[in-house]
């Protein structure tokens, strides 16, 4: 049985399944492209072509067809007009895909495998799974969520030990964990909080850093105004364990402390200055919607649910999405010119 076949019988008997009155049967036509396939509604039809149908055929193809070919999660309905001209047959619902699976990147020593990459463009390349990878200059935030133990350390360390070779690093860490070892290790900056020094005096400090961001954002926007082509090195803010610089703070700091991360994270596009956070979770009372926006790259890792999902991917039903097993996996989103906007599953690097 070819796939055109095989993806026919098995939409046909699921959609069917259960009804008595629909017959998909004779109903539509699969045609398969390298890109993906197109499910081709012969009207008048006994269904409605709505989101509902189009996410009900994408969970049975999905499935139907790991791992010879991942299908792209859409958000909402694909049409496309197919110019035949008869009017039973002229339009048909895209399932974009590609051949194969995501593939996990195995790295034997991160700093090697970092240091070997030559030239400053082939670094600005941050790969993060085979044939994947980010442009550091074509996106400006990194969002990484996830419960505990899900991953959300190895993964930021080994962003870290990518951005070492392209880019000034600001540390916060206010759990005094990984990131503050690493910047020990690396001998790079990092703002950690001290015993002697209270939980809004340790945000003071943090809240200096980012105003420091910000004037050099300032300082940048006036050489841009000067001369359109200026490039900049990256500056990059990592923050580890966003929620705990925002609960248990006065009041005031706090304010001040997300009303500079707005900014930065409005304003840090044409200036190269990054934003890296790390929260369990990305809902209101930890970021504010403002900057959840502005975050281009978004990772979400361990158990992948509908409501775990729904701060950073707010229009996402994840149902269907077949996410493998393991540590340091979940879901990611790159919205940049480059990539399609598609939610894809993802296997961090190990290392
Ligand atoms: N990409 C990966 N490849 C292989 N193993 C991984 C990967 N990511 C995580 N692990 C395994 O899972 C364990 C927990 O990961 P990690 O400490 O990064 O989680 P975390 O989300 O930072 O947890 P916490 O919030 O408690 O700090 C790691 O010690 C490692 O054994």
């Amino acid at each position: 049985m070819d796939m055109k076949q095989y993806l026919t019988r098995c939409i046909d008997m699921a959609l069917d399944a259960g009804s008595n009155e629909t017959s998909y049967n004779n109903s539509f036509e699969i045609e398969v492209k390298p890109n993906g396939f197109i499910f081709v509604p012969r009207f008048p039809a006994g269904f409605i072509l709505n989101e509902s149908l189009y996410q009900r055929i994408y969970e049975i193809a999905a499935a139907a067809v790991y791992p010879e070919y991942t299908v792209l999660k859409q958000s909402s309905i694909y049409f496309v007009p197919l110019g035949n001209h008869i009017f039973s047959v002229e339009r048909g619902l895209f399932y974009p895909w590609f051949k194969g699976t995501p593939t996990r990147l195995n790295i034997d020593d991160l700093d090697n495998f970092f240091n070997s990459r030559k030239d400053y463009r082939e670094k600005m390349l941050i790969p993060l799974m085979k044939d994947y990878y980010v442009d550091y200059e074509k996106v400006t935030s990194i969002a990484i969520a996830g419960s505990t133990g899900s991953g959300k350390s190895m993964l930021l360390t080994y962003f870290l030990s990518a951005l070492r070779q392209i880019s000034q690093i600001v540390i916060i860490d206010p759990k005094f964990d990984m990131p503050a070892r690493w910047a020990r290790d690396h001998t790079e900056k990092a703002i950690t909080p001290s015993s002697n020094s209270s939980k809004s005096d340790f945000v003071s400090a943090v809240n200096d850093a980012l105003e420091s961001a910000l004037t050099t954002i300032y300082q940048r926007q006036q050489a841009l105004f000067q001369n359109v082509n200026e490039r900049f090195r990256p500056l990059s803010i990592v923050i580890d364990e966003l929620a705990a610089l925002t609960i248990g703070v006065n009041r005031n700091v706090k304010d001040a402390f997300l009303s500079l991360l707005s900014q930065i994270s409005l304003l840090g596009r044409a200036t190269s200055v990054h934003l890296i956070l790390v929260s369990q979770r990305f809902d209101h009372t930890v970021v504010p919607t403002a900057i959840r926006d502005q975050m281009n790259v978004l990772i979400e890792l361990g158990h992948i649910t509908t409501k775990n999902v729904q701060f950073l991917f707010p229009d996402l039903d994840p149902s269907g999405i077949v996410i493998p097993q393991g540590p340091g996996v979940g879901i990611i989103q790159i919205i940049d010119d480059q990539h399609f906007d598609n939610v894809l599953p993802f296997l961090a690097p190990t290392y």
